[in-house]
């Protein structure tokens, strides 16, 4: 495969979406493309415009062999279309939002993927989780509380080879800063066209 896959991970609410939104237009330029999940939430929910699947049908797609990736968190599942294989191989770059419970997983189908993980200190993280207001408060305290078992302070659950990236402050600042880390990395639009 020549183009490259870049997973991004960070606690909900460390603004994944967020950033993903802010990138759009340069990460097209980037030749990256970024993948819609599929996931057994409400089409209307607020954030990302995820295809919205029950979970039978989740199921279905899972044994036909429709996931490039697939987890469970949350009390939801989530997958990755096949697709994004085809995509990679025609040079094109592909960001995910990923789960830092299933990055040794990803990992192992795509030894050569961009970890950047998103980071926000806990108590912006839960205003923020408030004032989005896709969940109750007792499943954003449940998130909070997943939010610090992948810590750094945790080991090596993350392993080295994790970008940290901070959003604590504007987003502005933190996509200059994502963009940056993806030139260094080499993601170019030389590979991934556009
Ligand atoms: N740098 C920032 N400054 C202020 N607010 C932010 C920033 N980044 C994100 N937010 C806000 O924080 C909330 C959570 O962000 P977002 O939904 O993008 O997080 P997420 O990581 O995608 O979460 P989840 O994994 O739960 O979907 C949103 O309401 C968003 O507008
Ligand atoms: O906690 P970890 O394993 O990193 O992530 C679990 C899942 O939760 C978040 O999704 P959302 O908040 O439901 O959109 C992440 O994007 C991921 O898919």
């Amino acid at each position: 495969m020549s183009g490259r896959l870049i997973y991004l991970i960070g606690p909900s609410g460390s603004g994944k979406d967020s950033l993903i939104e802010a990138a759009r237009r340069p990460l097209a330029q980037l030749g990256c493309d970024v993948v819609r999940r599929v996931i057994t939430r409400s089409a209307e929910s607020v954030g990302e415009e995820a295809h919205g699947v029950g979970a039978d049908e989740f199921e279905r797609l899972e044994r036909q062999g429709a996931f490039a990736l697939c987890w469970r968190a949350n009390g939801l599942a989530y997958g990755i279309p096949v697709q994004i294989d085809e995509w990679l191989t025609s040079g094109r770059h592909v960001l995910v939002n990923g789960s830092r419970a299933y990055l040794d997983q990803a990992r192992q189908r795509y030894p050569e993927l961009l970890a950047i993980l998103l980071t926000v200190d806990i108590d912006v993280l839960r205003q923020r989780l408030m004032n989005r207001g896709r969940e109750s408060a007792a499943q954003i305290e449940a998130r909070l509380k997943r939010s610090t078992l992948f810590s750094a302070d945790d080991g090596p659950v993350l392993g080295e080879s994790v970008f940290f990236l901070d959003n604590s402050s504007e987003l502005s600042v933190t996509l200059e800063r994502f963009l940056k880390l993806l030139r260094d990395q080499g993601v170019s639009a030389a590979l991934g066209r556009t």
